[in-house]
């Protein structure tokens, strides 16, 4: 055997991708629950190397056996976790557009950007608006991740986009006001749905439910998501856990169209 241990270029490559992992990982659960259970598992661990290490059968066996089911039960306690994890990969990388999908599809650039400028438009218009009068508002924007089971929590209303339409949702007196709009391409699918809410802990305590549901949905998903603030008639738009607050309406067109264009 011998004595020098030989470190290919794929080790270093080896270890240097199992570190960027671990660092998106940390960045993801950093501030989160999902964090403190990490440090338990680790403890733990750091627990069960040190009673083997002493010979502490009982104890020792206990903990194997615990780390035995460990894959299957970290994959049920991080499931969330996991799934922003690669979701957060996908969307980071964009390795749809290396591979680009729309090109072998032949599909039409020119049609689509029409499509964007004029829901953009609708929706800088009516928030606008909606702002002026302190109008509370939530609208997830879907892009290629199907949201039907946000859709589902909501009442389905499938009819074309419009700035009166969403001004009537989302008045004060309405039935539907509640909760979140779902929007795909220029139809508004749904309306009271209810997205998921954020455990990060890390955010400004002026952040109500309304704005945490809205960085809930972008950590699960890859849709877009408005808020215009009740209390304070504010702009935000949301995306992949990231929230631009307090937008004038130049930049929060511009925010937006930006946030079309980045797939
Ligand atoms: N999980 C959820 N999904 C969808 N909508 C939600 C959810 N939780 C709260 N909301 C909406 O947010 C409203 C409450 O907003 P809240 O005042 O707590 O939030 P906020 O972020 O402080 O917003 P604002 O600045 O408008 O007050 C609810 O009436 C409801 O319409």
């Amino acid at each position: 055997m011998s004595l020098f241990i030989t470190i290919r270029l794929l080790d270093f490559i080896d270890i240097l991708l199992v570190s960027i992992l671990l660092y998106k990982l940390f960045k993801l659960i950093r501030g989160t629950i999902a964090f403190n259970i990490s440090m338990g598992i680790f403890t733990v661990y750091l627990l069960w190397l040190l009673v083997k290490a002493l010979k502490m059968e009982l104890i020792s066996t206990i903990l194997g056996q615990l780390f035995g089911v460990g894959v299957i039960a970290l994959i049920i306690v991080f499931q969330q976790e996991i799934r922003r994890f690669l979701i957060m990969l996908g969307s980071q990388y964009k390795l749809h557009r290396w591979i680009n999908f729309e090109k072998i599809l032949n599909f039409d650039k020119e049609q689509e950007k029409a499509e964007h400028s004029e829901v953009v438009e609708i929706i800088v218009s009516a928030c606008k608006e909606m702002g002026a009068t302190r109008t509370g508002v939530l609208i997830a924007i879907q892009r290629k991740a199907n949201l039907n089971e946000y859709v589902e929590t909501g009442e389905l209303i499938q009819a074309k986009l419009s700035k009166e339409l969403l001004k009537t949702i989302f008045f004060k007196n309405s039935p539907l006001h509640d909760g979140a709009v779902i929007i795909h391409k220029n139809t508004i699918v749904s309306a009271r749905c209810i997205l998921p809410v954020t455990d990060q802990r890390t955010l400004s305590p002026d952040l109500g439910l309304r704005h945490r549901a809205a960085i809930g949905m972008s950590e699960m998903t890859d849709a877009i998501i408005v808020v215009v603030s009740e209390e304070n008639g504010s702009i935000s738009i949301v995306r992949d856990g990231q929230i631009f607050r307090r937008l004038n309406s130049e930049d929060f067109s511009k925010q937006l169209y930006k946030q079309f264009e980045e797939e």
